[in-house]
């Protein structure tokens, strides 16, 4: 069993790594990291095979110090009796000297050397060791061949640092059109990286570990960035006393809902009532339901009109983009209101220079909700210019808007105006279903009406969002045809659920 230590949470970008490696290089005699890093992976790799040891384990190796380690590894496996076969694709470049050395050990013991991928191989385990950071540019040729033929094995990958062809920063399979390996496993040394978390790097990266090869945490950088966990929010969990009443936990206004999108609305509130606001209100811009047969507690009011005094506004779930929604938008934006944007109140605020300087200028608690698109519109870019570096376009979002900001997608970056980053780590593509935003949204405004902090309020919902699909999930229900209105109830239960356990 492994435990994550804490700082395993702690990201760091490329540069950041290159740093850390260099002090701990000049530091040691040489070769020792690498070989540290082969002993490391070694490790991992055994455990993953299990009681598979009789199977042959191939390992590829690239043309760097990846490479390096994939051959340190290799000749780790063979030492404890299993059948380690090597593709090594070296490069025009000639290897360091601790790769060279590696290769050496790995030359004169008793590893394979094999030139092609055996069509049929039925392997215990595959490593990757062919690119690391060191990846510049997309893989082509030789190397995008082996890369398209590891999709069509069914055993564990073993990614070493990085899965090949993911760009380690941004979580971006690098160049367009680019391949990356799907691992099922990474083992990342010398410190935890971005890339491994968000966009697409929680499908080529499998489960992380983080191996520090012995370095010093005295040594350390302050991390560009950190995963998220429910210690970040642990002091808000407070358990309910006796003598309360819902006066004390806030009201929550949901306003949206423009003529035939009530739906929107009516799944943030339930998000909201389901994480504890006092009281509920879907403020809706058009005639819509009278009340929420399936939640008939959510109290509905016509938008206009509506007293919102300091209650907690949740603005934007079908909302629509009418000169009435404009108005709502820009009352709620000037108010002192704790308040949370989503969906079409980002996109406004995203063409309305003077409603993004109102913004910028609320002293009051704001929480940003956009996914990709919301997001491209605030930053006047494109979805996939933000799906590129989610890490820089949610710092810039969030810069901009002195707002905290949740760009969402598969890693939810949570970014403080403060420059400080999250990314969050739970979460499954259940999520990917209509309707499932609205009800963070909600949910977050429950804990903002409940007096949390904007930035922890987005830590809290993101993470708690992202635990409700995983527990639906561990029920069976879903991934594949998850509802957002199943979301309510599984948050509430991962709530109470850490209230209990953790709660001061
Ligand atoms: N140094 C240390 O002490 C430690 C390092 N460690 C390990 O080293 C890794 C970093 O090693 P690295 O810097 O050698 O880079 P790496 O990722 O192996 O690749 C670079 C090579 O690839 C080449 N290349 C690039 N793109 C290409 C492409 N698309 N297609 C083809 N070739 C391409 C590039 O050559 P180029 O063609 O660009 O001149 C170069 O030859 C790190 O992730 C960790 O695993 C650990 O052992 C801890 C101690
Ligand atoms: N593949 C995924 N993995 C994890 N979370 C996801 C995934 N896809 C979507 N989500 C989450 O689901 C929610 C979707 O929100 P959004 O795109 O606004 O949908 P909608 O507008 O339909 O409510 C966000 O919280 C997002 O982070
Ligand atoms: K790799």
């Amino acid at each position: 069993m492994h435990d994550n230590a804490p700082m395993d949470n702690d990201l760091y970008t490329v540069a950041q790594l290159r740093a850390i490696e260099q002090s701990a290089y000049a530091a040691l005699p040489p070769g020792t990291l690498m070989r540290r890093a082969g002993e490391a992976a070694a490790r991992f790799a055994l455990e993953l095979l299990g009681g598979r040891r009789d199977r042959p384990v191939l390992v590829l190796a690239g043309p760097g110090n990846n490479g390096g380690d994939a051959l340190e590894l290799a000749s780790n496996l063979a030492d404890a009796g299993i059948d380690a076969l090597v593709l090594h694709l070296p490069g025009q470049r000639e290897a360091s000297d601790e790769t060279a050395s590696a290769h050496e050990r790995a030359r004169d013991g008793t590893v394979g050397f094999i030139d092609m991928l055996p069509p049929g191989g039925d392997w215990g385990l595959v490593v990757d060791g062919l690119f690391g950071i060191g990846l510049t540019r997309a893989l082509d040729g030789q190397y995008r061949d082996l890369v398209a033929a590891l999709d069509a094995l069914r055993c564990p990958i073993l990614a070493l640092d990085v899965p090949s062809g993911l760009d380690a920063d941004t979580g971006a399979v690098i160049g367009p059109d680019g391949i990356a390996v799907r691992a099922t496993h990474t083992i990342s040394f010398l410190g935890n990286k971005p890339g491994l978390h968000t966009a697409d790097g929680r499908d080529h990266a499998g489960q992380v570990r983080v191996d520090w090869l012995g370095v010093d945490p005295a040594q350390l950088p302050s991390p560009a960035a950190r995963l998220g966990s429910a210690e970040l929010f642990a002091q808000r969990l407070r358990p309910r006393r006796h003598n309360t009443h819902k006066g004390i936990f806030g009201d929550v206004v949901v306003i949206g809902g423009a003529h035939g999108m009530a739906g929107a609305p009516v799944l943030a509130a339930r998000g909201a009532m389901y994480l504890g606001a006092g009281r509920t209100f879907a403020a809706l811009l058009d005639p819509g339901p009278g009340y929420d047969s399936v939640q008939p507690e959510i109290m509905f009011r016509p938008a206009d009109g509506f007293e919102f005094g300091k209650r907690t506004l949740v603005v934007g779930p079908g909302m629509g983009g009418s000169a009435a929604a404009m108005r709502l938008l820009a009352t709620a934006l000037d108010s002192d209101s704790p308040l949370l944007l989503d969906a079409d109140a980002i996109t406004l605020v995203g063409a309305s220079p003077d409603l993004l300087s109102r913004l910028a200028q609320r002293s009051a608690p704001a929480v940003l909700t956009p996914h990709p698109l919301e997001g491209a519109r605030l930053l006047g870019t494109t979805a996939a210019a933000v799906q590129a570096d989610r890490l820089a376009a949610a710092r810039e979002m969030a810069l901009r808007t002195r707002a905290t900001v949740i760009l969402k997608g598969s890693g939810s970056v949570i970014a403080h105006p403060d420059g400080s980053m999250v990314i969050n780590p739970t979460g499954n593509a259940g999520l990917a279903t209509a309707g499932s935003g609205d009800v963070l949204a909600g949910m977050c405004g429950a804990l903002l009406a409940q007096g949390w902090p904007a930035w922890e309020a987005a830590l809290g919902a993101a993470w708690i969002h992202g635990a409700a699909a995983d527990l639906l999930v561990a029920h069976g229900i879903g991934p594949i045809g998850m509802t957002a209105g199943e979301l309510p109830a599984a948050a509430r239960a991962v709530l109470n659920m850490l209230v209990n356990e953790t709660g001061v």
